[in-house]
C-alpha cells in the first residue's frame, strides 16, 4: 500500500532491537564472574526511505542489532562496566554503517551478588539480593562525535521508621492532611546522572563504577541520616552532595515516590495507636506522592 499525502512528512525515526537479554561469564581459572544485562539498541540515520518508500536496502535489520550486541559482549572485556560497553556498541555501529548518524543504547544491569559460603566469597555462585537495578543510556551522534551518557540506579527500596516530618505546608479549604513531626518515610529511589563530552577518550576514562557506588552511598547515607523536613528537601541534599563529590557529573535527577504508611485507627477499640503511640501502620499501595527534581551545574566540567 502506498500513500502520498503532501502534508505529511517523516519527522523523526529510530528503530532497533529491544529486550536483548544476555548473561556474560568471565572465567579466571577457578573464579568466575557474571553480568546479566537487558539491552536496547536503536539506530538513526538515512533510513527515511524504508518508511516512506518501502526501501529495505537501508535497513540494518533489528536481528543484526541483536547479533551485534551478543558478538560485542563476547569480544568485550567491559560488559560489567555498562557505560563503557554501551560506548563500545555505539562506536561499532557508527564505524560499521556509514549511512547511520546516531546509535542509542539503553542497558539494564540485573543484580547478581557473589554468595558468601562458609564465610568466604564463593568462586561461582551468586544471589539476587535486591531488585534494584543499574542502568545506562548512551546517546552517540556521529556529528561532532557527541556522546551523552546517563547512568542510573532504579528500584532501590528504602524505608526509615522515624527521622522524617512534614508540617508547615500550604493549607486551604481543600487540605485535609494533618501535619506530623514523626512519620515513616519510604521510597523506591530512581536516580539518574549525566555526563556530556565531545571526547570519547575522556568518557572512556570516567570511573563509572566508582561514581555509581558513590551515588548509591550518598543516597542511602543521606536518606538515613537526614532529619527530613520533606522528601523535596532530602532529595536536594542528595543532589548537592553528588554534584560536589563528582565533578564529571553534569546533572543529577531523582524521582522519589513517597510510599505512604498510615497509622491504623484503633480508637474504636479504645487502643491508642496515634501520635507517639503509633506502632501499627497500613502500607498504602496507592496513591503515592511523586517528588522529582533535576539539579545541574551551569557548565559540564568534562
Ligand atoms: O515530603 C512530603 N512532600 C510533599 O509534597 C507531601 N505532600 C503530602 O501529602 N505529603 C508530603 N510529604
Amino acid at each position: 500500500m502506498s500513500s502520498n499525502n503532501a502534508n505529511v512528512y517523516l519527522k523523526k525515526a529510530r528503530y532497533g532491537k529491544d529486550l536483548v537479554r544476555l548473561m556474560r561469564v568471565y572465567k579466571e581459572g577457578d573464579v568466575q564472574h557474571c553480568t546479566e544485562l537487558t539491552v536496547r539498541l536503536l539506530l538513526e540515520g538515512d533510513i527515511e526511505t524504508s518508511y516512506t518508500k518501502a526501501d529495505n536496502s537501508v535497513v540494518v535489520t533489528t536481528d543484526t542489532c541483536k547479533n551485534t550486541v551478543n558478538i560485542l559482549a563476547k569480544r568485550s572485556k567491559n560488559v560489567d562496566n555498562i557505560e563503557v560497553f554501551g560506548q563500545e556498541i555505539t562506536e561499532h555501529v557508527l564505524k560499521q554503517y556509514a549511512h547511520l548518524s546516531g546509535a542509542f543504547v539503553d542497558i539494564i544491569k540485573h543484580k547478581w551478588t557473589r554468595l558468601i559460603v562458609d564465610g568466604k566469597p564463593h568462586n561461582h555462585s551468586f544471589v539476587r539480593d535486591g531488585e534494584d537495578i543499574q542502568t545506562t543510556s548512551v546517546h552517540h551522534y556521529r556529528a561532532g562525535n557527541e556522546i551523552r551518557i546517563t547512568s542510573g540506579l532504579d528500584k532501590l527500596l528504602v524505608l526509615k521508621t522515624t527521622g522524617s516530618a512534614f508540617h508547615g505546608f500550604y493549607t486551604d479549604e481543600y487540605t485535609t492532611l494533618v501535619p506530623v513531626w514523626d512519620r515513616i518515610f519510604s521510597t523506591a529511589v530512581d536516580c539518574k546522572w549525566t555526563f556530556v563530552s565531545k571526547s570519547a577518550a575522556t568518557l572512556r576514562n570516567v570511573d563509572f563504577k566508582a561514581i555509581h557506588a558513590g551515588v548509591k552511598q550518598i543516597t542511602c547515607d543521606t536518606f538515613a541520616k537526614d532529619d527530613s523536613a520533606s522528601v523535596q528537601a532530602t532529595l536536594y541534599l542528595m543532589q548537592q552532595q553528588i554534584l560536589a563529590k563528582f565533578p564529571a557529573v553534569a546533572e543529577v535527577s531523582y524521582a522519589l515516590p513517597n510510599k505512604h504508611y498510615v497509622g491504623v485507627d484503633m480508637s474504636k477499640f479504645n487502643i491508642d495507636n496515634a501520635g507517639k503511640n503509633m506502632e501499627v501502620y497500613h502500607p498504602q499501595a496507592d496513591p503515592s506522592g511523586l517528588i522529582t527534581a533535576t539539579a545541574a551545574r551551569k557548565e559540564s566540567k568534562l
